[in-house]
């Protein structure tokens, strides 16, 4: 294929082979698992996935990468091992699948992971920016603790697992890369509302709480970034 990489599609592609197969392995696919791939392109990934007893989905808006892997994977298609769906994860309704993987376009990172979120899953393996990755797992009194941090963070448990150099990829982007795990947990709050305060807070980050919002209770007097989720959740109760 003529590779003509596309910025809105976010594209750079791992060549490391190795990683994949880390990747893989840290996702552990089981017989009969329901797995989604988000953004397969020359499908490093794909290939790797393939070689499980598996029903694997994969989700590419880039007609170039769907023609490909429709030729390449042709015997698969037919079993009904895989399907291919071209199209924009963001526009699809949230689905069932026991796991997610997925080396994703940097730019719309936090809107995918708030996508995969609305999944039922069990746990899911993406490769991000390294910086994103540190947002996602940030300490409350940190600059990286965040919106997407407590919003994540009620919704699943994140850890970095692995992070990957750019020179593992091509073209080599200008940032490095982690591996992370996403394990999704139950949680009992209208999380549409709550994000709703998060935004509300977090755009006033060092302001004092009762100088944001109608607050006056024990973390009157402390900033939104200072806060774990639990007593942000007891502020959001309480206001
Ligand atoms: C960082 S590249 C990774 C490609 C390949 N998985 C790899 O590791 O080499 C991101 C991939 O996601 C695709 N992509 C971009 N926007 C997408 C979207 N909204 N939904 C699904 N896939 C998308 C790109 O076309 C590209 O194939």
């Amino acid at each position: 294929m003529n590779d003509n990489f596309s910025k809105k599609y976010g594209q750079v592609f791992l060549k490391d082979h190795n990683i994949a197969l880390k990747e893989v392995s840290f996702l552990s696919p089981e017989d009969n698992e329901c797995i989604l791939e988000i953004g397969p392109g020359h499908g490093i990934l794909t290939e790797q996935l393939l070689k499980y007893n598996i029903n694997l989905t994969v989700v590419e808006p880039d007609h170039r990468f769907v023609d490909q892997l429709n030729q390449s994977y042709s015997n698969f298609i037919k079993s009904g091992k895989l399907k291919i769906i071209k199209a924009d994860f963001l526009k699809l309704a949230p689905g069932k699948y026991d796991k997610i993987i997925g080396n994703i376009p940097y730019q719309i990172s936090s809107k995918i992971v708030f996508k995969i979120l609305d999944y039922d899953f069990k746990m899911a393996i993406l490769m991000v920016q390294k910086e994103f990755a540190q947002r996602l797992v940030a300490s409350p009194g940190t600059p990286d603790y965040s919106r997407l941090t407590v919003n994540s963070g009620i919704r699943s448990q994140i850890k970095i697992l692995y992070n990957v150099s750019r020179n593992s990829f091509y073209p080599v982007p200008k940032v490095d890369s982690s591996i992370i795990l996403i394990e999704k947990r139950e949680y009992n709050i209208d999380i549409k509302k709550f994000d709703l305060f998060l935004i509300k807070l977090f755009s006033m980050r060092r302001k004092k709480i009762s100088s944001i919002i109608d607050y006056h209770g024990i973390y009157s007097d402390k900033r939104p970034y200072e806060l774990t989720i639990d007593q942000l959740i007891e502020v959001y109760s309480q206001s």
